[in-house]
Parts: structure tokens; sequence; C-alpha cells
């Protein structure tokens, strides 16, 4: 069944408005339904048990969810094609991981790095075609690349985050921590490492958050956090700013692997740098396949 752009429309303002698509009631005439999430595994399972292998039926999977990991990991043992936004499956346990992608060819996520740019496409063309890479670097967060850049610019972080954003295509709605724990990061850059052939899982990523854990989600509830939380890390993190641009430099939320290096953070980064110049949230990724970063390719 295809969706007109007036269902697609009411689908966009409902999730604009930070609603649930489980509370879709619409009078654009369309047949939907919606189904709770055991319902649609259910349902899905079904599908893909009888299209899978027949038809090569391809599950997708744009939620931000770990409660997918099942669903998706069945769907490969029936047939299906496998796409994902979704960056918790792939960075699940070593075993999720090998599933997933145990049919090279059945598999498709490129938008866990890097949204919009041909990351993992390039990356693999590169591996498929012999070469090694040796070190790859990036500023891989839009969310954290526009907050770098306002805060660069002197807006105070607490504003920055709790201001919605019209230009930019994201806001920190329920999960801002997400973000800005680096873990949103940390994620991609797990993608990466496991793509390069590195057998190692979240806890071997040396990740700097923006926040202390004492304002972490099972600590501080999210209304506390935007409301007060984000007031006590204006100061730090504007100190931090003013003492790099002192240095002629910039903060970049910055990803590298390298040898048994994986890490996200921030770094302080020349202001004419291919990092140092990006403005909002522009991602950047450069991958270097010989030691002295001769051979290079940047998106
Ligand atoms: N936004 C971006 O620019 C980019 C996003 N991504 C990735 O794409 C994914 C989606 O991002 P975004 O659209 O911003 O996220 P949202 O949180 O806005 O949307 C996620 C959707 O998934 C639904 N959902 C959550 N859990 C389940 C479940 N168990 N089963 C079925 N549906 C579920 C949610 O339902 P409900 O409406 O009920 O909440 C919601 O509609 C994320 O993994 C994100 O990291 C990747 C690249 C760029
Ligand atoms: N949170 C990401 C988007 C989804 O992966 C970003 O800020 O780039």
């Amino acid at each position: 069944m295809e969706f007109d752009d007036k269902f697609l429309l009411e689908l966009c303002q409902l999730k604009s408005n930070g609603s649930s698509l489980l509370t879709l009631s619409t009078t654009s005439g369309v047949e939907y339904q919606v189904l709770t999430n055991s319902d649609s595994t259910t349902k899905l399972i079904d599908i893909a048990a009888l299209l899978g292998k027949s038809m090569g039926l391809a599950i997708v999977d744009c939620s931000a969810s770990s409660e997918t990991i099942g669903v998706m990991k069945q769907g490969v043992d029936l047939g299906c094609c496998v796409v994902m936004a979704n960056k918790k499956p792939l960075t699940s346990t070593m075993e999720d991981y090998d599933k997933l992608v145990s049919h090279p060819r059945r598999i498709r996520h490129e938008s866990t790095v890097g949204a919009g740019l041909p990351v993992i496409a390039s990356l693999n063309r590169i591996l498929s075609s012999g070469d090694s890479v040796h070190r790859i670097v990036g500023s891989l967060s839009g969310t954290l690349g526009y907050v770098m850049s306002e805060v660069e610019d002197g807006k105070p972080l607490s504003q920055v985050v709790n201001t919605p954003n019209q230009t930019q295509d994201f806001c920190f709605h329920l999960y801002p921590r997400d973000d800005l724990s680096g873990m949103d990061v940390a994620r991609k850059a797990l993608i990466l490492a496991r793509l390069l052939g590195r057998r190692i899982n979240l806890d071997s990523i040396k990740i700097e958050s923006l926040y202390p854990k004492v304002m972490g989600s099972n600590v501080m509830a999210v209304e506390d956090f935007l409301d007060n939380g984000l007031l006590l890390l204006d100061k730090d993190i504007q100190e931090r700013v003013n003492k790099a641009s002192l240095n002629g430099n910039v903060l970049r939320y910055v990803c590298v692997i390298e040898g048994s290096r994986c890490e996200v953070g921030i770094q302080e980064l020349p202001k004419d740098s291919p990092l140092g110049r990006l403005r909002g949230s522009d991602n950047v990724y450069s991958t270097s396949e010989d030691t002295a970063s001769t051979t290079r390719m940047s998106l």
C-alpha cells in the first residue's frame, strides 16, 4: 500500500510535536494499522517466514531501540535483507553483530554513520579492494557539531540545548543525553571499528561525556537535567572554548580509531583544519590508508 502526501505530512507533524506514532488518528482516509511492539514483532516474523527466502523481503529498522535486535536477527535467519538506521543492533554483543552481518550482501546500514555521507559504502569499497585502513578521524555527530559551533559563538550550552532549532534537521527532545554523553558517537565509532575487523564492544571505547555521572539518566530526570543540570555545565565549557580560542583553536567532538585506540571526545584543533572549519551540523570523516597519512580519503 502507498501512503499519500497528506497522510505522510500528518505523520511528520505528529513526530514534530514529540508525540508517539502509537497516538496516530488520521482523517486522511488512508487505511492503516497502529501496532504495539509485541504485535508488530509477531506480524513481522510471520511475514518474514513467508516472504524472506522467496522474495528477499527487506526489514527496515528506523527506531533508536534495542528491542529490535531479536527481530532483526530472526529476519536474517528467515532469509530477509536487513536495513538499519538504528545503531543499537550493530553495537550490541559480537555474537549479535556476527549474526546480522553473516550475509554481507543482505545488510545495509549507510545512515548509521555520517547520516547522508556515504561513509559505510566508501569504507567497504576500500576494504573490499584489499587496502587496509590505518586510521579514521571524524566529526561524526551533527548534534555535537552544532553544539560546538554555537558555544564557540558565545552561546551558553544550556541555551543551545534548550532552544528549539528551526534550521537544523534535529532537535534535543526526549533523550538529549544520548548525544551529550558521547554514546551516540561511540556507537558510530564501534560500527566503524568493527567494519575494520576489530572485535571489540562498546566498553572498549574511551568516551568523554559532556556532563558528569551524577547527571546521568539513571540519577537525574530529563526535565531536571534540561532546567538545572545544564546550567552547571555552562561555565566549564565556555572556559574551555575561551582557552582554545587564545591558542587560535576551536573545540570539536572527534572520533579517532587507530591501532588499538578507539576513542571519542572533545579535542582542541586549529581553526583552519578540516574539522576546525566545520560549522553547524556538518560531518567530516577521513581515513588514512598508510601510517604516513599520505593516501587519504576525506568526506
Ligand atoms: N535523525 C537523524 O538525523 C538521524 C538518525 N539516525 C538514526 O535513525 C534512527 C531514527 O532516528 P529519529 O527518527 O531521529 O528517532 P525518533 O526517536 O524520532 O524515531 C524513532 C521511531 O521509532 C519508533 N520506535 C521506537 N521503538 C520501537 C520499536 N521497538 N518498534 C518499532 N518502532 C519503534 C518510535 O515510535 P514512537 O513514535 O512511538 O516513539 C519512533 O517513531 C535512530 O536510530 C537514529 O540514531 C541516523 C542518521 C541520522
Ligand atoms: N544523533 C546523530 C544523528 C543520528 O545518528 C547526530 O547528531 O549526528
